[in-house]
């Protein structure tokens, strides 16, 4: 049996790329920090996927294990045993992971020097591959940074599917996914052979299709879940079945989709029938998906790469006027979720430096821009 490795068995971890490593014939190590699901994972060795959405199909995925990722003996052997390592912890814990990724790797570099291996990033974020790539170099001899040049690929990735927070209490690990999913990987990236992974596709344009997803679907999702949390909506499902909400995330998903398009040659109605797929998604009456979710961490989304700052200077740098992107900024700027850490920081950030300091310092704008004063004058 194929073994893989994945760093994460939170959501993504179990409902999307954990499930289709298994399905492709990998014996699927999760390694993890929360004792609870490791516990889980290993007494059971299986948990379902139930799929939200028509006619309700659940998948059992079987032949898992868990292990923590602070026992590194054990996660070396793990690694060393692996054709292909992937991870979903949140781009924030990739610099943690790395450390002890290059731990791993520099024992395979002393005992199988000629062993190539695949780690592919899943996070939101551009760029997921090198941000991981970085945080494992920073830890290698030189050594190892000459067996990795040579053997391990770490492609950028994109990831797609909405899967919120399990709420069955009495089945801990299952979790409830929607119907849609894509996964694509940076062909030019992957070192050695890959065996095929259904559901999984290899492409060469990486940036255009992590703008053109980032920039959308987790653009518009933010979007209604910080203008949802303004309304006192619970679930995204409640934020776009108000029509103020719903007409503001398709004029902002409108205003990047006209940049993308110049920027990228997309064509205009493919793009178009993307948004309002991506609106069906956002739609779904099975997926029970608490704003506070989507929302989650707005230092990190309100950062200058991220959804709601880089499409909306795209969005001008293509002569396109972001006026919703803008109120969404704005309603990011407000998300002060008292149990979510990153938004207590905003709010304390705004109350100390003030939105200046905070444009600045979070948004990575500069005043004499264009944007800056957009978001000032609308968050007067
Ligand atoms: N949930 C979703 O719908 C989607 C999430 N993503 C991305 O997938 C990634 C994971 O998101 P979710 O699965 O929703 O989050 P999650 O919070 O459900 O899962 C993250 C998992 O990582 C584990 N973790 C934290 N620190 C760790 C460490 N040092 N070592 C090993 N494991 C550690 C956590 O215990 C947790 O089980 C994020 O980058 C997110 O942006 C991408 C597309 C969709
Ligand atoms: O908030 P994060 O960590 O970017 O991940 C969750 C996001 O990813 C998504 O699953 C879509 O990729 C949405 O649910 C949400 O916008």
């Amino acid at each position: 049996m194929k073994n893989a490795v994945h760093f994460g068995a939170g959501n993504i971890g179990r409902g999307f790329i954990g499930l289709l490593l298994a399905q492709a014939g990998y014996q699927v190590t999760f390694v993890d920090v929360n004792e609870t699901v490791l516990q889980e994972l290993n007494e059971k060795g299986s948990y379902p996927v139930h799929i939200a959405g028509g006619d309700e199909e659940v998948i059992w995925v079987r032949q898992v294990r868990g292990l923590n990722s602070r026992n590194q003996e054990a996660l070396d052997q793990a690694i060393a045993e692996a054709e292909v390592v992937t991870t979903a912890v949140g781009v924030n814990v990739l610099p943690i992971i790395g450390k002890s990724m290059a731990a791993s790797l520099e024992r395979i570099a002393r005992k199988d020097p000629s062993k190539t291996l695949n780690i592919m990033a899943c996070e939101n974020a551009v760029g997921n591959g090198d941000i991981l790539k970085n945080s494992v170099y920073e830890h290698l001899s030189l050594e190892g940074q000459k067996f990795c040049d040579e053997n391990v690929g770490f492609p950028n990735t994109t990831v797609d599917r909405i899967v919120p927070e399990n709420t069955d209490k009495s089945e801990l690990l299952s979790v409830l996914v929607e119907p849609f999913y894509e996964w694509n990987v940076e062909r030019s990236k992957l070192v050695g052979s890959l065996d095929e992974i259904p559901g999984m596709n290899l492409v060469d344009n990486l940036s255009a299709y992590i703008e053109r997803k980032l920039f959308t679907l987790n653009t518009g999702h933010a979007i209604a879940a910080y203008l949802g949390y303004q309304n006192q909506q619970p679930t995204i499902l409640d934020a776009v079945a108000d029509p103020e909400i719903k007409e503001v995330v398709l004029g902002a998903m409108g205003e990047t989709g006209q940049a993308l398009v110049k920027k990228h040659g997309f064509d205009p109605d493919q793009h178009e029938a993307y948004i309002q797929k991506i609106m069906g998604r956002f739609e779904n009456a099975a997926l029970i998906d608490p704003v506070e979710r989507v929302g989650r961490d707005p230092l990190r989304k309100l950062g200058p790469k991220d959804r709601l700052i880089a499409p909306a200077r795209t969005a001008l740098e293509y002569g396109v006027e972001p006026e919703n992107l803008v109120k969404g900024i704005v309603a990011a700027l407000k998300f002060d979720h008292p149990q979510d850490p990153a938004a207590v920081s905003l709010s304390t950030k705004l109350k100390e430096n003030g939105l200046d300091g905070v444009l600045v310092d979070v948004c990575g704008l500069d005043p004499s821009e264009a944007l800056y004063d957009r978001i000032k004058n609308a968050y007067a």
